[in-house]
């Protein structure tokens, strides 16, 4: 049976009581919309974890004032039962009013690395993430925590955060899944017109085509993300936010890669702003 906990107290009463008999936690958090991205975190964490937590919570403090916090999706019944099918042990479903409290007032950030990609078009998006990351840590004490690569300068951050606070936590990232036709699923694919559906697999069709031509041999950065740039636009329905390359090893120690760069593009169809990446294999070189 799932067990349902919306307060702080409750939840980590249960986590000591877990660790008491000497069991491992595994945490995926989510803002839910759940769909077959999240789920496959869960199945990761359930293969090596004793428990299972997942938290449901949309987060205000990683919004904009002109984001989509009010419109996000939220499908309370219908994620309930995809936990319980996929055996999550424990969902954690706090009000806003129980994570931030009157009187609240500390911030957790990340230097550096939160000022490119996202960081740049969401400023303070990230400081939302880490300070609810953070305190989601503290309550739920997992052992392991999952996170997708398709938000991967999340996991860049997380991880820095971690290692930074001495958080005694390992965090996984787990691959992209995606649609049929490449789209990477999200939450927010539910706000797009049938045209913009229609428009949106350029996106990975275009770093597929990326990868081709590293694997063909080209090496240049600039080459690579104008060739990203140029696919993209012949998309009338694509408005590019970024293209960049980036190198993060801790992404690629993940993967089980090394001399790799993450691709990352982040662009708008209409109102709904959609990003993806893929870890770039090096080609062959002369
Ligand atoms: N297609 C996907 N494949 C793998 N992991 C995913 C995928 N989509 C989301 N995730 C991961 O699920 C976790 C929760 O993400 P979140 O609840 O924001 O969902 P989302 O679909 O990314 O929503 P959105 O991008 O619209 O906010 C994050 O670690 C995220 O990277
Ligand atoms: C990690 C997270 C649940 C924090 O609110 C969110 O950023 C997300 O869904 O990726
Ligand atoms: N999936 C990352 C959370 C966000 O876009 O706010």
């Amino acid at each position: 049976m799932i067990t349902v906990i919306e307060k702080v107290a409750e939840m980590r009463a249960f986590i000591t009581q877990a660790r008491k008999q000497g069991k491992t936690i595994g945490f995926i958090p989510t803002m839910g919309a759940l769909h077959e991205g999240h789920l496959t975190l869960m199945q990761e964490a359930k293969k090596c974890s004793d428990v299972v937590v997942a938290s449901i919570f949309v987060n205000p403090t990683q919004f904009g004032p002109n984001e989509d916090y009010d419109a996000y999706p939220r499908t309370w019944p219908e994620d309930l039962e995809a936990c319980s099918a996929v055996g999550v042990d424990v969902v954690f479903r706090p009000s806003v009013k129980e994570m931030y409290p009157n009187g609240w007032g500390t911030w957790v950030t990340v230097a550096g690395i939160t000022d490119k990609l996202c960081g740049k078009s969401r400023p303070n998006h990230f400081r939302g993430v880490t300070t609810v990351v953070a305190k989601l840590f503290n309550i739920v004490q997992p052992d392991k925590a999952f996170f997708g690569q398709k938000d991967a300068q999340q996991v860049v951050v997380l991880t820095r955060m971690a290692q930074d606070l001495n958080m005694p936590v390992e965090i996984v990232m787990v691959p992209i899944v995606r649609e049929p036709d490449g789209v990477a699923k999200s939450s927010r694919n539910s706000y797009l017109t049938a045209a913009e559906r229609k428009s949106a697999p350029i996106l990975y069709k275009s770093l597929c085509a990326a990868q081709q031509l590293v694997s063909q041999g080209e090496q240049s950065v600039q080459n690579i993300v104008a060739a990203v740039v140029r696919s993209i636009k012949s998309e009338p329905m694509a408005t590019i936010d970024y293209v960049e390359i980036h190198s993060f090893p801790q992404l690629e120690e993940m993967a089980g890669l090394n001399q790799e760069a993450l691709l990352a593009v982040a662009a708008k169809f209409g109102a709904t702003r959609l990003i993806d990446n893929i870890i770039l294999k090096p080609g062959e070189r002369g």
